[in-house]
């Protein structure tokens, strides 16, 4: 750790304490992330789902994880640096956010998902706080709760923040999917949109309260496991009608409320996956970049090692990202020709839908 600069703490999350650092040899500002438990052996600590998942992504709007290192038993992530999260933008903020801005934010955002998901990933605990952002450019980040779509139901530990859990989620559902990010996004668009939570459940009851006064109580034939699920666990849903969320969303345009809507929708198999978010109209303005297109980037080959033996790597152990071939990512704003059609047509985007649908039948 001698190789950085620790200039100020810039978070403190449920895990660990986060700092802005400057690597002397390089210049390079970053963010070191400090765990607070104590980590007493390098498997544990390459065993972490925040390693194994991050280690794994390489995308534009995706943080990257330069580098772990463990020290004297603490663990710490090194991550590239960004600015300020999206909770800070949006706190104390007089006046609305441009429509082209939420859009053009949660048009990378939807971008990162679905590498990520297309990975084999979810995220399981999207939040403002958690999307960075540093000028023009957002990424996801905290993939502490991070789930391999394939692991093993149940999931029973904790799960997301309250006000953008997902109903199945609240429901104590054993099975659940990358359906559960879509939701969270539903709910954090609506609030870049209003710069109000939309469903801000002091309880885990009252956020299943919350969510039917705006969505209106879901019917059985709406959502008939919703109804199983609530049955499981002697729930009974409020009957409330809910209202119109283009009432709630003045501002916003038909699009912006379309998407929304169908993000928002209680049956996560109805929830449109981030492939197709992508294609929806409230984006059309938007340059989508094919991964064909952009820079191939190197997957983690090589499994963190062991510190060689000597005296002072006996008591640390690194794993770097830059001992790997990674060519710098492309940006996924180039001035490409968009290859989409215009409205209406249905368009094409070169990814790999067998994990959305995977993500999909898990929940089923
Ligand atoms: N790469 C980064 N650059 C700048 N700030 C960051 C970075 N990563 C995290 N932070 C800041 O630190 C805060 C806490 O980070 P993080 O969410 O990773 O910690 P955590 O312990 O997992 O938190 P949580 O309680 O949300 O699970 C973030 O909300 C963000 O403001």
């Amino acid at each position: 750790m001698e190789r950085y600069k620790v200039i100020k703490e810039v978070g403190n999350g449920t895990f660990g304490s986060v700092w802005r650092a400057l690597n002397k040899q390089s210049g390079e500002v970053v963010a070191i992330k400090k765990m607070k438990k104590k980590y007493y052996s390098w498997e544990e600590c390459i065993n972490l789902r925040e390693v194994k998942s991050l280690r794994k992504m390489s995308h534009p709007n995706i943080v990257k994880l330069k580098e772990v290192i463990r020290e004297n038993d603490i663990l710490y992530f090194v991550f590239e640096y960004m600015e300020c999260n999206l909770y800070h933008l949006m706190k104390d903020r007089p006046k609305l956010f441009l429509e082209s801005e939420v859009r053009n934010w949660c048009f990378q955002i939807f971008q990162g998902l679905a590498n990520m998901h297309q990975r084999g990933y979810f995220h399981r605990d999207l939040k403002p706080e958690n999307l960075l952002v540093s000028k023009d450019t957002i990424k996801i980040a905290d993939f502490g709760l991070a789930r391999e779509i394939n692991s093993k139901p149940p999931y029973t530990e904790y799960v997301s923040t309250r006000w953008y859990r997902a109903p199945e989620v609240l429901l104590q559902s054993p099975i659940y999917g990358p359906a559960v990010d879509m939701w969270a996004m539903g709910a954090i668009m609506a609030e870049l949109l209003t710069l109000r939570p939309l469903f801000p459940g002091s309880s885990e009851a009252d956020e299943i309260y919350k969510i039917c006064s705006v969505i209106g109580t879901p019917s059985k034939s709406e959502w008939a496991h919703g109804h199983e699920l609530a049955g499981t666990i002697n729930y009974q849903f409020p009957q409330i009608p809910g209202v119109n969320l283009s009432v709630l969303l003045p501002s916003a345009s038909e699009d912006a409320v379309n998407l929304i809507t169908s993000l928002c929708s209680w049956d996560p198999c109805k929830r449109p996956t981030a492939v197709e978010v992508l294609q929806h109209r409230f984006f059309q303005s938007c340059f989508y970049v094919p991964p064909s297109l952009r820079s191939k980037t190197a997957v983690a080959r090589t499994p963190p090692s062991a510190g060689t033996k000597g005296s002072s790597e006996q008591k640390t152990n690194r794993w770097s990202s830059s001992t790997l071939t990674n060519p710098k990512p492309s940006s996924n704003f180039s001035p490409i020709k968009s290859q989409f059609s215009p409205a209406g047509v249905q368009r094409k985007l070169q990814m790999n839908y067998q994990v959305c649908c995977l993500g999909k039948l898990l929940i089923r």
